[in-house]
């Protein structure tokens, strides 16, 4: 099971550390409720193989989703079959080269990974967000982090109230709104400086976030969650790239200050 503690922000305001109040949790790598997917495992199978008329007249189920387990474990579930068709992130071999592999995963996270150079600050007007520390660079194209928190059947997504979702295709629902890691604070915004990617390490299936320009010290780390979150939300981006409340490349930019050069 993933180690869990919790998560400290610096609030600006009170110029104070403070725990955020549990949840969130604090996840060192995605977790897996065993239950949930047993039972959308046995609900599949029974939608699946109940006979209906013509299947129970031809005695034909399926066997394959009638005896299909659920994962026992988050990296069962994440991990993806070998291909020639996907390449790892880490050795750029493709996904059916006997030397890529976990190794290629853990090394991937050691060389990239900034977790320890992120603060959490807030809350502020859109809750809590992440930001580099004082003194802390990120070049462009630099791996930031993955993605973690709660691995959910695919077909929990369109029920989900959570607002903290990233479906891997084909695979799961990586749902971070009671535990995560630091990038389950990236906010949203129309001038983003990450892009998150769903893509492989080390046979496994990961959602990356990569820098998109150079950021500097203490700089809020921040992606375009696109039109289609704040619709299913029910609520428009407030982020300042535009004067007033909108969906993501509906409105105009923010008008130019009178006197600003072009
Ligand atoms: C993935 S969370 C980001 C972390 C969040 N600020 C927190 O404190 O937990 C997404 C939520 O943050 C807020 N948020 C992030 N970006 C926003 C934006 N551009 N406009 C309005 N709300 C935003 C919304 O409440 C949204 O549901």
């Amino acid at each position: 099971m993933a180690k869990t503690s919790q998560f400290k922000a610096y609030d600006l305001r009170r110029k104070k550390l403070h725990t955020i109040s549990s949840p969130p949790v604090k996840l060192t790598q995605s977790r897996l409720e065993r239950g949930e997917w047993a039972a959308a495992t046995k609900a599949s199978a029974s939608a699946t193989t109940r006979p209906s008329k013509v299947t129970k007249k031809r005695g034909r189920f399926s066997k394959k989703a009638a005896t299909k387990k659920p994962p026992q474990r988050a990296a069962d579930l994440m991990r993806c079959a070998a291909s020639d068709e996907i390449e790892c992130l880490h050795c750029n071999k493709p996904g059916d080269d006997q030397t890529c592999g976990v190794s290629c995963y853990r090394e991937f996270k050691k060389q990239h990974f900034v977790g320890k150079q992120i603060d959490i600050r807030g809350p502020g007007p859109m809750g809590y967000g992440a930001y580099t520390k004082p003194g802390v660079s990120i070049e462009n194209g630099q791996y930031l982090d993955e993605y973690i928190g709660d691995l959910r059947p695919l077909k929990s997504y369109e029920s989900s109230s959570s607002l903290y979702c990233f479906v891997i295709p084909q695979t799961c629902v990586v749902d971070a709104e009671k535990a995560g890691n630091w990038t389950r604070f990236v906010n949203s915004s129309c001038k983003p400086n990450v892009k998150p990617w769903a893509d492989f390490v080390g046979k496994r299936h990961v959602i990356v976030f990569q820098a998109l320009k150079d950021i500097g010290p203490e700089e809020e780390i921040v992606f375009d969650y696109g039109k289609a979150y704040f619709e299913k939300a029910g609520f428009e981006c407030a982020c300042d790239a535009h004067d007033r409340r909108h969906l993501p490349g509906q409105n105009e930019p923010k008008a130019k200050k009178a006197g600003s050069r072009r």
